[in-house]
């Protein structure tokens, strides 16, 4: 069966994740995949909304400009806990105080995505955000998880989809997938509604 839109310029992610690249590969659109240089800056005083909008556009700039035949897109996510911006952690030990913090208690996960097209030099941004519950964790569940190491990589010190942080989470309100990195639907969305020149439904 063919995927739900056809591409009528080639598709760049510009990112490095893993998660990223997994998800699109899901919903079987062709496309490639080059990691961005862009140094992220967050613009001093930005709200989370505008953080991860700004961070996104960098992310797509350079590849976009490599590229000016490419419809490019990229991706940045935080989590917000009790109103602070929470990256990547800087240590296992890091990752753990924000685990037993954020245990029993909701966040929000913030993807701001960047499309940039290959012809108009139309610049799109959005944001999508689902509210994440955690469980109630003990000190116990929280070691064995950074033990593994998986955090490290993850805003927020988790990855939803990993074995053990998977059994973290009893409720979310919002894409799952935005939690993961790459919010399929505003995707698919945006892509019809501001990118239509470039993608159609099969016939
Ligand atoms: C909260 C959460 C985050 N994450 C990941 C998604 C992102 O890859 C990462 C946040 O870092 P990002 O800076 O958004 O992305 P990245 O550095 O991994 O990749 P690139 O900039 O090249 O696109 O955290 C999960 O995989 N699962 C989760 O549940």
């Amino acid at each position: 069966m063919p995927p739900l839109l056809e591409f009528h310029a080639p598709l760049i992610l510009a990112s490095q994740s893993p998660r990223r690249k997994a998800l699109l590969e899901q919903v079987e659109w062709p496309f490639t995949v080059q990691a961005s240089p862009a140094e992220e800056h967050l613009p001093p005083n930005a709200t989370p909304a505008e953080a991860v909008r700004a961070v996104a556009h960098q992310k797509a700039t350079p590849v976009a400009t490599e590229h000016p035949e490419a419809l490019t897109l990229a991706a940045d996510t935080i989590v917000v806990f009790e109103g602070e911006i929470q990256g990547k952690p800087a240590s296992p030990n890091a990752a753990r105080a924000l685990l037993q913090r954020m245990q029993d208690r909701s966040h929000h996960v913030l993807t701001g995505m960047a499309l940039h097209h290959p012809t108009t030099n139309q610049r799109v941004a959005t944001v999508t955000r689902t509210t994440v519950f955690m469980a109630p964790l003990s000190n116990t569940e929280i070691d064995a998880y950074v033990r593994s190491k998986l955090p490290m990589d993850k805003a927020g010190s988790y990855g939803i989809q990993d074995a053990i942080a998977s059994l973290f989470v009893h409720r979310l309100h919002g894409d799952y997938y935005n939690v993961m990195g790459l919010p399929l639907r505003t995707l698919y969305a945006t892509l019809r509604t501001r990118f239509a020149d470039l993608v159609s439904l099969p016939k």
